[in-house]
């Protein structure tokens, strides 16, 4: 099938890819020259476990081709659209300038029996909205919204091997015609017997923010514990471990921490607020604002406690941050709690080296005020505190004896829960956590 993806970013990069990978033919389009140049290099923009062994596969069969010419998309039956929906500058809403505009590029060059298929994370009522624009163009043409659950740093397996499959498709024949479109570009995990929910639009984009509302609350809910344990003397991750052992609320996603960021589930469930308040339902998900408020509480409460390990102030105090991303085995630094909290210390005067595995470049964008270093040992010699905010693995792995010959003081303040508690105390370090005594 030939298929094109619009919108090269984390979603799209991984999309077309894959797409690639599963036999189809496919054309990129960004209008970014950096990213396209990346990718017809056969390189990923981005760093993404597996993204550029993929591509190199890929690259091979000569079925993925990139561009930055809308005109590419041109023979083209399915056009996924995955460009960014991020938070607007001047409210909690989504802005869906990208959105409209990937799809007003598309308009004129749709062909009857095409399928314009969304997978960015829109507010509830965008779909029955573009689909009246491709109607009024191409009234030969169909839109489908076909949600995208991947998570950064499984993007690869996550897109081959979906756990579920969520179409929302127009009722009668153009949906018929939808789903049979949809299920010839998924044959290949559909065939691995992937779940494959057909709903309505309004059903398939609430899914998607129902789903990342869902995890967020998690992450919160844990948080929320964390504070009563810090105030009770309580051990939030033993706390973790008991009721995740209940299969009813199950272990994943109760990490407590520095709480989640990224370019998703923050503006995600932002969006959902001012989409309900503009359908008249915000009592509905007002929970959410609460939420948001536990998970930011959380990096003020880790500036909180480096201030008071170190004193009761961090002005000329030397802190080492690992860590960067939002995530491990991400590059992504968008709403980055690891970020956030190096930069506040910064502010209030004390002198802050980071190092991430990945995201140095793209954190220096957005916070050139901040050291960044790419040697850990260089990152941590002489620190007053190391502070680990994002867990990759070289960080949970490190050894306490040879990073305390290191710094001036063996202050550690595991941001993750992600260290090994009693080595790091037994090496004569003076360990402090959230959520823990
Ligand atoms: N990053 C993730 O893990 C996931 C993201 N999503 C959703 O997917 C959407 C995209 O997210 P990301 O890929 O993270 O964003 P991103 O910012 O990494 O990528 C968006 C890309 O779209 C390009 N673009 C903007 N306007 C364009 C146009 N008119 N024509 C062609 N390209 C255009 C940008 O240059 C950029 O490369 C968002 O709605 C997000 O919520 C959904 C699931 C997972
Ligand atoms: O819509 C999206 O873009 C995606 O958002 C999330 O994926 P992602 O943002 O890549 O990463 P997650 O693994 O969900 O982690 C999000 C944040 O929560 C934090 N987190 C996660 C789990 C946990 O137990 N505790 C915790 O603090 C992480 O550190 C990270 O900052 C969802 O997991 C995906 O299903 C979804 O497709």
């Amino acid at each position: 099938m030939k298929i094109s993806v619009i919108g090269l970013g984390y979603l799209g990069a991984v999309h077309a890819a894959s797409m690639a990978q599963l036999g189809h033919s496919v054309v990129g389009v960004d209008i970014d020259p950096r990213k396209v140049a990346a990718l017809a290099a056969g390189r990923s923009p981005f760093y993404e476990p597996g993204l550029d062994e993929l591509l190199a596969e890929v690259g091979a069969t000569g079925r993925l081709t990139v561009s930055t010419d809308p005109a590419a998309v041109a023979g083209a039956q399915v056009h996924f659209v995955c460009v960014g929906t991020p938070q607007a500058d001047d409210s909690n809403a989504a802005d869906l300038t990208y959105v409209d505009a990937a799809v007003r590029g598309l308009l004129p060059r749709l062909a009857p029996g095409d399928l314009v298929v969304g997978k960015s994370t829109v507010p509830v009522g965008t779909a029955e909205r573009l689909a009246g624009m491709v109607a009024a163009a191409q009234p030969e043409a169909a839109l489908a919204w076909n949600p995208e659950f991947l998570r950064e740093g499984f993007a690869v397996k996550d897109t081959l091997h979906p756990d579920r499959i969520v179409y929302g498709v127009p009722d009668g024949a153009a949906g018929e015609r939808a789903v049979a479109q949809l299920d010839e570009v998924y044959a290949a995990p559909l065939a691995e017997h992937t779940p494959r929910i057909v709903a309505d639009y309004p059903t398939a984009e609430l899914v998607k923010v129902a789903a990342n509302s869902f995890l967020a609350t998690k992450i919160s809910f844990i948080n929320a514990m964390a504070e009563l344990c810090e105030v009770a003397g309580a051990d939030v991750t033993l706390l973790a471990d008991a009721i995740g052992y209940d299969a009813r609320i199950g272990r994943r996603f109760l990490n407590a921490g520095l709480g989640f960021g990224g370019g998703c589930l923050p503006k995600d469930i932002r969006a959902f607020m001012a989409r309900a308040g503009e359908l008249g339902a915000d009592p509905a998900v007002a929970f959410l604002a609460e939420v948001d408020d536990i998970n930011n509480r959380r990096r003020a409460r880790m500036v909180e406690l480096a201030t008071e390990v170190l004193g009761g102030s961090v002005a000329g105090k030397r802190i080492a941050v690992l860590g960067a991303s939002f995530k491990p085995d991400s590059d992504d630094v968008r709403d980055s709690p690891a970020l956030e909290v190096a930069a506040r210390l910064g502010a209030a005067g004390a002198t802050v080296t980071v190092t991430d595995p990945r995201a140095i470049e793209n954190a220096r964008a957005r916070h050139p005020e901040l050291h960044y270093e790419p040697d850990l040992d260089v990152t941590v010699t002489c620190a007053d505190a190391v502070l680990v905010l994002t867990e990759w693995r070289e960080f949970r792995e490190l050894d306490p004896e040879r990073v305390g010959r290191l710094v001036a003081g063996r202050v550690v303040l595991d941001g993750r829960n992600a260290l090994d508690r009693t080595a790091w105390q037994a090496a004569g370090w003076t360990y402090r956590a959230l959520g823990r005594r």
